[in-house]
């Protein structure tokens, strides 16, 4: 199994059914059903908001320290045996905040489940963008105190009607801190999001991207900086953002010349951790070793906080 980073992870989007129901049992909350089949038949999804609704409501099992400890430890276990040797793992903080869970139990388990797992990591704190910019800006002062324990900002949630745009003020705070900078665009959003996830938020990754390939110009400019794309091939056949994994345009990405990364997203929710994602390219779409190193090497050189010289 190759060498590999993720890049695009969110950590809530790993709690796997066994894990909602182990800890609604331990935290004693009611749930329609402790059955993880039946929890697991829900799993179908027609498009990102239809996948938002269930992903929201699982997370209400997630309240303590301890939970989102076990969440993130649960991950790097899968991760490691999955191939890869660094993580840079996004999480919502808001989606917990507004449940009443403390921003310090949510730093507290995730910073130290990274100091256990025994694979690099880092966090990167995403703004929910249905939430408007005011909230985002809120918890990005709040989340201030923890400034050591992330290494970034992303933007995520329901996409179209919430432009880049609208957050370019929290960004720039961002940036003045020294955060890093990354944003979903193009997963359902067109192109106009990307240009605008470049242009005003000052990204550095484009997480999914994959409709910037409606647009030459743009493919031109992100060839042109070298912008990775943290593709996620087995999410947007999940969320029908593809018809099938065959459809998909990365091959085509990558010989435009892009850098291209491949990740799970929400592996519990689309069937798949990220060699998975990797397993079924190969599968479906006939991609080569030397397009699947590729991508392995283009993840590394895309990741802000790796340090190790990589094999491979
Ligand atoms: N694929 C995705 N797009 C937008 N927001 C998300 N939150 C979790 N997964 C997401
Ligand atoms: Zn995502």
């Amino acid at each position: 199994m190759r060498p590999k980073a993720e890049l695009h992870l969110h950590i809530e989007g790993t709690l796997e059914p066994e894990l909602v129901v182990e800890l609604a049992r331990r935290n004693r909350i009611d749930l329609p059903t402790y059955d993880v089949e039946a929890i697991r038949a829900r799993y179908s999804f027609t498009n990102l908001q239809s996948f938002l609704d269930v992903y929201y409501e699982n997370m209400a099992v997630l309240r303590t320290e301890e939970d989102f400890y076990d969440l993130a430890t649960a991950y790097l276990r899968r991760a490691a045996a999955q191939g890869v040797r660094h993580a840079e793992i996004f999480f919502d903080p808001q989606a917990h905040l507004s449940r009443g869970v403390p921003l310090d139990a949510v730093f507290g388990g995730l910073s130290a489940a990274l100091k256990d797992g025994g694979v690099s990591a880092a966090l990167i704190l995403c703004f929910l963008r249905d939430r408007g910019p005011e909230e985002a800006e809120q918890v990005l002062r709040a989340a201030l105190p923890y400034r050591e324990r992330f290494i970034g900002v992303g933007l995520d949630s329901a996409e179209v009607g919430y432009p880049p745009s609208l957050f370019r003020r929290v960004f720039d705070i961002a940036a003045a801190e020294g955060l890093r900078r990354v944003a979903h665009a193009g997963e359902e959003g067109g192109p106009d999001y990307v240009w605008e996830a470049l242009d005003i938020l000052r990204v550095e990754r484009v997480d999914h991207g994959i409709r910037a390939m409606e647009d030459p110009q743009l493919v031109a400019r992100l060839r042109a900086e070298r912008i990775p794309l943290t593709v996620c091939p087995l999410s947007n056949v999940r969320l029908r953002a593809v018809p099938s994994l065959r459809d998909h345009i990365l091959p085509a990405m990558l010989d435009e010349g892009l850098v291209v990364t491949v990740n799970s997203d929400d592996p519990a929710y689309f069937g798949g951790y990220v060699e998975d994602n990797y397993v079924a390219l190969r599968r479906e779409l006939g991609m080569t070793d030397e397009q699947l190193d590729r991508i392995a090497r283009n993840s590394f050189d895309a990741s802000f906080a790796y340090e190790a010289a990589y094999e491979g």
